[in-house]
């Protein structure tokens, strides 16, 4: 066989080294093997060494490297070390004597920044010699791929990063410890008992972290997601700062390497043995945060223990978990900072500069509480809580509307005064009380929730009960439609304006309570709708009516109603009635209507005397045709005699006096004798005075006859007049023949039928006559002859009373048709005297 071939082909299968050479070649050297890189991972893990290729399992990868002590001279270092640096101590055990690795220094080497891995291991310590001194050398336990992370197991200990696992899992945990190292088990059987109960402390380390996230899915928050930016290695707040495990002169030393930054950590990429997966929720807008868990933050940290051979047992053992829930705010701040973990100033800063470091109390933890002791009620900055929010009163409204930081909370926003100036309705003095003047219960006072019931504006509700109350029973009672009562008896209504097309008064009518006084008590009386009013004022219509709704008449008689007329139309209606009995005068004939005058009415007096002085007129120039005929003249003296004649012998009487009340009537009032008016009478006297042909012989006219009709009628004047008047009177009484009789009787030429029994002509009535007038014919009166000629009783019109007011009032709607005839109903009786009876 060719020795040269042999040397080539041997060349190429060039023989691989055994890995303890290997390591003791680079021991030896003082020098790392290529093939791995340094990233910073986070801040909470710190930095890491990662593959840059793929190893084998079995290969040497590196070396921890640093300072043999013994374990005395540990003990010393240990005294003066941070916290920080004590992690870097690896105790080992060779040959019975307890040795140490003082790895504190940075050197730049990459076996200290190894991290932590116990329950996925991918390589393992072990002591190799190498020229008789101990080295701690990393040897894969399995493939890594490249950008894997070298990670080991530390040991069987309660580091702080393992206390997610509960202790039973942690007592299963496979420890490889340095002393198994130092004793030289066989790395092969140390390899195979390290995966198989890896595996299993996986598993279980999934099932607790399954169940230990249970109930901080329901946790409020540990605050927001990290949001430190990676930083590179060298910029001095490294791992070493921020994960609190070196002080700066360590920190110093380390960061010569400018390492790259590594990736974003996440809860599997530590295997298990980072820290447990957080359901955090994002903090309430307002509410404030927390500063991020610092669950293995001890009081001490700040010195960070540098790998003690044994760590204490209060190190992280039974250290209470952060998310355990129903623990008090103040317990939870104690165990925050047990000794195991380090100052939130280790940590990094706090969580958006919380100045005490302090955790803010989550609301659950109020839960628990009264509402008078939670803690959250002592702090100001705490208003942002809901809970307590609610509770606050309004003298805080300014302060819970800002969030700790003094901004205004963009949900409070819309509940803020709405202005400058303005106010909200339900603040106090927002409204003040309108009839007292007192201010409703301020808003401190009232509950929120009363208002809009809310109501809403219970100023308004009282408001209106008050006017309610006021109004009396009465009111209540019998005006349930009238709403011009409601609004007189309103206490305080607002005054009423009347619209300038109607003419009314001002407002300033009522501005004095003086003269609201006026109408007096509005007990409803007969004087508030017929009487009327005396101030010229009110004549227009009364300022909170309408004029089409006043209840009052004018001073004009309106008996059967109608509309109420103004000033002027009333002139005219003078001036039209003045002129109207002229021109009956001057046709002898008698007004219809013939209004009474009443006291104080000048232009009825006026008229009346106009008419007086018309009549009188015309009887003197009948008189002065009566001379002219030659018969005997009638002295007004004797008339009273043969008035009272006349009266007793209505047989012979040529004028008659009806003084009955007309059929068809349906006034409930009497009718004196002064109200009626005499319309008919014999006809006497023709066109020229002259007697007319079918008069009875007994009937000769006489002077005296013509007075005889008004005898009883003068009757009642002659005992309130003087003679005087009563001479006057017999001119005023002097019978007028209405137009009609006049031409009848000039027509048919027979004499008025007589009212009393006498012959009746025939079965019907005349052609001429109207059928069955006699207003007594179903009560037996007198039967109607054709011998008298009937009394026009149609023209027998009773004169009302001024104050009167018909049943059926003329009404501008059915409503106030009715209206009318409600209160006439509940009306007492008017114009009832000692003298009147009905
Ligand atoms: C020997 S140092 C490792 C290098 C360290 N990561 C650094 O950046 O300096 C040990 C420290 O690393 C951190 N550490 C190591 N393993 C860890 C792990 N699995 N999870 C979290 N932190 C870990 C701990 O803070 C520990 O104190």
């Amino acid at each position: 066989m060719n020795p040269l071939l042999d040397m080539a082909s041997a060349r190429p299968r060039r023989a691989k080294i055994k890995p303890r050479e290997e390591a003791a070649h680079f021991s030896s050297l003082c020098k790392d093997k290529d093939g791995f890189d340094v990233k910073f991972i986070n801040s909470f893990k710190g930095r890491g060494v990662f593959s840059c290729r793929p190893f084998q399992n079995g290969d040497f990868l590196i070396e921890y490297r640093g300072e043999v002590i013994t374990k005395s001279e540990r003990e010393n270092r240990q005294k003066v070390y941070h916290n920080a640096l004590k992690i870097f101590m690896f105790d080992f055990r060779l040959n019975g004597q307890e040795l140490c690795v003082d790895a504190a220094k940075e050197d730049n080497s990459l076996g200290r920044l190894v991290n932590d891995d116990h329950v996925n291991p991918n390589c393992k310590m072990k002591l190799i010699k190498v020229d008789g001194k101990p080295h701690l050398c990393l040897f894969a336990l399995k493939d890594i791929s490249p950008g894997e992370e070298i990670a080991y197991d530390y040991s069987d200990s309660d580091w702080p990063w393992r206390c997610k696992y509960p202790l039973r899992v942690r007592r299963w945990r496979f420890s490889l410890t340095r002393t198994h190292i130092s004793e030289g088990r066989s790395d092969e059987e140390e390899q195979l008992n390290c995966v198989a109960e890896a595996r299993i402390v996986h598993l279980i380390h999934g099932l607790s972290l399954i169940i230990s996230s249970l109930p901080k899915m329901v946790r409020p928050h540990f605050g927001p997601p990290r949001l430190k930016p990676s930083r590179p290695y060298g910029d001095g707040h490294g791992i070493g700062t921020s994960e609190g495990n070196y002080n700066p002169n360590s920190k110093s030393r380390r960061d010569v390497q400018p390492y790259q930054a590594k990736a974003p950590f996440h809860w599997k990429d530590s295997r298990g043995r980072g820290r447990p997966p957080v359901v955090r929720r994002v903090p309430l807008m307002g509410e404030q945060r927390e500063p991020r868990f610092n669950n293995w933050r001890s009081q001490n940290q700040d010195s960070f223990q540098s790998y003690p051979p044994k760590m204490d047992q209060h190190h992280g053992q039974r250290r209470p978990s952060p998310s355990r829930p129903n623990r008090s705010p103040h317990a939870q701040h104690q165990t925050s900072r047990s000794p195991s973990q380090g100052s939130p100033s280790q940590r990094g800063p706090p969580f958006h500069g919380h100045p005490s470091g302090h955790r803010s109390p989550s609301p659950r933890h109020f839960r628990n509480h009264p509402a008078d002791r939670r803690p959250g009620s002592a702090f100001a900055h705490q208003g942002s809580f809901r809970g307590h929010r609610r509770q606050a009163g309004f003298q805080h409204q300014e302060q819970r509307n800002r969030d700790p930081r003094g901004n205004f909370n963009p949900r409070e926003r819309p509940h803020e005064h709405s202005g400058p100036g303005m106010k909200r309705w339900n603040e106090p003095g927002a409204f003040s009380h309108p009839h007292n003047g007192e201010h409703a219960p301020s808003g401190s006072q009232r509950n929120p929730r009363e208002m809009h019931r809310r109501g809403p504006c219970p100023e308004r509700w009282s408001s209106e009960q008050d006017s309610r109350r006021q109004r009396g029973p009465v009111e209540r009672q019998g005006s349930r439609s009238h709403s011009r009562e409601r609004a007189q008896e309103t206490p305080h209504p607002p005054p009423f304006r009347s619209p300038s097309w109607k003419g009314g008064p001002s407002s300033s009518y009522h501005r004095n309570p003086q003269e609201r006084q006026v109408a007096g008590p509005r007990k409803r009386g007969i004087e508030d709708i017929s009487m009327p009013s005396e101030d010229p004022a009110l004549e227009h219509g009364h300022p909170k009516h309408p004029r089409r709704e006043r209840p009052q008449l004018l001073s004009i008689p309106r008996p059967f109603g109608g509309r109420p007329l103004s000033l002027r139309n009333r002139s005219f209606l003078v001036k039209s009635r003045q002129v109207k009995a002229e021109s009956l005068m001057r046709l002898r004939i008698p007004p219809s209507v013939k209004p009474r005058p009443r006291l104080g009415d000048s232009s009825s007096q006026e008229n009346f005397n106009s008419v007086l002085a018309i009549r009188k007129k015309r009887f003197q120039s009948n008189e002065t045709l009566e001379q002219r005929r030659g018969k005997p003249q009638q002295s007004p003296p004797r008339e009273d005699s043969d008035a009272s004649k006349s009266s007793r012998d209505s047989d012979t009487e040529k004028e008659q006096v009806e003084s009955r009340r007309p059929l068809n009537t349906h006034r409930s009032s009497p009718i004196e004798k002064r109200d009626l008016v005499v319309l008919s009478h014999w006809d006497s006297s023709s066109k020229d005075g002259s007697p007319t042909k079918d008069r009875s012989p007994k009937k000769e006219r006489s002077p005296d006859q013509d007075s005889s009709p008004n005898s009883r009628a003068s009757k009642s004047n002659d005992s309130r007049s003087s003679p005087e008047d009563r001479r006057r009177g017999f001119v005023d009484k002097r019978p007028f023949r209405p137009f009609h009789m006049m031409h009848d009787s000039h027509r048919s030429g027979r004499p008025f039928r007589r009212p009393g029994p006498g012959p009746r002509q025939g079965p019907g009535p005349g052609p001429m006559q109207r059928p069955r007038f006699t207003g007594g014919r179903g009560r037996g009166g007198p039967e109607m002859s054709g011998h008298f000629r009937r009394p026009l009783m149609e023209s027998l019109v009773t004169r009302p009373f001024p104050n009167q007011r018909p049943v059926f009032r003329k009404s501008y709607s059915i409503m106030s048709k009715y209206r009318t005839m409600r209160v006439m109903r509940q009306r007492a009786p008017y114009n009832r005297g000692p003298n009147q009876r009905w």
